[in-house]
């Protein structure tokens, strides 16, 4: 691959609506934009989903920058790469900071996959035409949870994930399942209990629930091995999986019957499919996760879910879900509760420059 520039932008919009979680409340949106571009002048896309602070993981948008800009990026000018898949190697001699080093690794996937003429999908080995499209609500009182589940509903979303903690949890469940019986529902409580909340979280098995997310430590599968045996809700595991040794100890130690894979969480897109690729094999049903992304990871999100062993819908939403308008063009669509995957070359969506222009804060460039 003839790598001969990288641009790296910064960019801030704010959310349609605020993100409630019991972590903090996010507004407004910082993320960081990664475009690689060969001496033909086709360029890659990637975004770095780290926040502006290490609510969800440890790194910032100042982390990847940092990372990208004194580590990564002059790995890669003194090491050039035949493949995407070389990076793996590569990135072996730096330690964790998966997000940045995802947001690189995905936009050259994407150069890779422009250069080849085949959609990112048809790359990887996705055999899926469209995904089933679920949809998140992080709502801070029972009553806009509800609106806002009559709201996606209405938009044709098959999956409906609520954000719960101890002090929101059994009422507004039992609220929801009041209102909509059937409705498709699952929770996530990004690490909000612990294994004293024992009985709490036990009593959630009223609700029949698709999955509980991550109710233990970030950081932890042996607890979660032990809950797992005494609730009937399945886990589904998010920030504790960080790595294909992580999925593979979680599913021996029984830790959880469901994985959430996020490309960002586990250093790239060849990381995810290792990751997917057991499961399939071990019967483990997987998901993709969101990052609030913009469109551009939004598209790797779809590519990603496109891979055979993704049977639950995901958090691939609507650019619109958070946006008022997007950086990529087309915007992604859920129709009838599907998203298509793009048969285009790479990511498959084109880049708004006017809106990504007007959302940047800072960029810079380097030139191999
Ligand atoms: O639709 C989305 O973007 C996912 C929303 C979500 O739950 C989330 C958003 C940001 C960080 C972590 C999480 C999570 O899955 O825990
Ligand atoms: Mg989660």
């Amino acid at each position: 691959m003839k790598i001969s520039r990288i641009k790296l932008r910064v960019i801030s919009m704010p959310l349609k609506s605020p993100f409630y979680t019991h972590l903090g409340v996010v507004v407004e949106r910082e993320g960081l934009i990664i475009e690689v571009s060969d001496s033909n002048g086709i360029s890659g896309f990637g975004e770095g989903v780290a926040f502006s602070t290490p609510w969800y993981t440890e790194e910032t948008v100042k982390t990847s920058l940092h990372i990208l800009s004194d580590v990564l990026i002059p790995l890669l000018m003194e090491n050039p790469i035949k493949h995407p898949e070389d990076l793996a190697i590569l990135f072996k001699s730096v330690r964790r900071n998966h997000m940045a080093k995802a947001g690189l690794e995905m936009a050259i996937w994407d150069l890779y996959a422009k250069t080849n003429s085949k959609s990112l999908s048809a790359v990887i080995g996705g055999t899926r035409g469209e995904i089933a499209s679920g949809v998140v609500v992080a709502a801070d009182t029972l009553s806009s949870s509800l609106n806002q589940i009559e709201k996606y509903l209405e938009e044709g979303y098959q999956r409906f994930k609520i954000k719960i903690n101890p002090r929101q949890d059994y009422s507004l469940l039992a609220e929801i399942r009041r209102h909509y019986p059937e409705l498709p529902v699952m929770a996530d409580a990004n690490s909000a209990y612990t294994l004293k909340d024992i009985d709490r979280l036990k009593a959630l098995d009223d609700f029949h629930l698709l999955m509980i997310e991550q109710p233990l430590a970030s950081d932890d599968i042996i607890e979660h091995s032990l809950l797992q045996r005494e609730i009937k809700t399945p886990i589904c595991l998010d920030e504790s999986i960080v790595s294909f040794e992580d999925a593979k100890n979680a599913i021996e130690l029984g830790s959880c019957k469901i994985i959430n894979i996020k490309a960002g969480r586990v250093g790239g897109l060849y990381e995810a499919k290792r990751i997917h690729d057991y499961c399939l094999d071990k019967g483990i049903e997987v998901w993709c996760g969101g990052m609030i992304e913009f469109g551009i990871s939004r598209a790797h999100n779809i590519a990603l879910a496109s891979l055979p062993g993704f049977t639950i819908p995901g958090d691939i939403s609507a650019s619109n879900r958070f946006w008022e308008e997007d950086i990529i063009t087309p915007e992604v669509t859920v129709e009838k509760g599907y998203v298509t995957v793009p048969d285009g070359p790479g990511i498959g969506f084109g880049i708004n420059e006017k809106r990504l222009q007007e959302t940047t804060l800072f960029e810079k460039l380097f030139a191999f």
